[in-house]
């Protein structure tokens, strides 16, 4: 599905309505956009934690990072973050998106593609400490990945999303409550993506 027709005008597309997503591409121009990849492939922590899945401990298969104000933690898959504080970088971004998405955000999971290897498995972001119609602010620079969302019953109503160099993707409403959203390995080769997520711990 192509990305204009899934936004489908006068409200027409089905099932997934633009009161849960909004798309902005190119927020960042390509130079702002290498050079924040750059910058934040380089000068971030990255780790690669260990997750239970299906009662199994496993790698995940991507690294990451977690930034935010002091007295926030998170809980997620297992694992409690205790976040590491912003950066100028960080923080040039966070005000960057805050006009566009109508709120503050006190925190920024941050995740690293390294190739088409790896991956973000299916889930939703609707973790309590996120509220119950949380806005979730998702910014992405380097590789071009598809984004995949589907109807958390019925699988079938699947639409995906390319999020593109320097693009913001908002989603809120009830979009963590009935849908779930994943980044799928590739099998074509894939370079580097940088994948921030802006959240809003209660
Ligand atoms: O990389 C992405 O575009 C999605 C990341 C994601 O879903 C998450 O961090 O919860
Ligand atoms: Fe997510």
């Amino acid at each position: 599905m192509d990305q204009l027709s899934m936004f489908g005008e006068g409200g027409k597309s089905e099932g997934l309505p633009q009161d849960v997503l909004a798309y902005t591409p190119a927020l960042f121009n390509a130079h702002e956009s290498s050079t924040f990849l750059g910058a934040l492939i380089a000068d971030t922590p990255w780790e690669q934690r260990v997750v239970k899945m299906y009662g199994k401990e496993m790698l995940t298969p991507r690294l990451t990072a977690w930034y935010g104000d002091e007295n926030k933690n998170y809980a997620y898959t297992g694992n409690r973050f205790h976040p590491l504080p912003w950066t100028p970088a960080l923080l040039a971004i966070k005000e960057r998106i805050e006009p566009l998405s109508g709120v503050r955000f006190n925190s920024v999971l941050l995740n690293y593609y390294r190739d088409g290897n790896d991956s973000v498995a299916w889930h939703a972001d609707d973790e309590t400490e996120l509220g119950k119609q949380p806005v979730i602010a998702s910014v992405s620079f380097g590789q071009m990945r598809r984004f995949d969302i589907r109807h958390k019953i019925n699988h079938d109503r699947k639409y995906s999303v390319r999020l593109e160099n320097g693009s913001l993707l908002l989603m809120k409403g009830d979009l963590q409550q009935h849908w779930e959203h994943r980044v799928a390995k590739s099998t074509t080769p894939m370079k580097a993506r940088v994948n921030l997520t802006f959240r809003i711990i209660q």
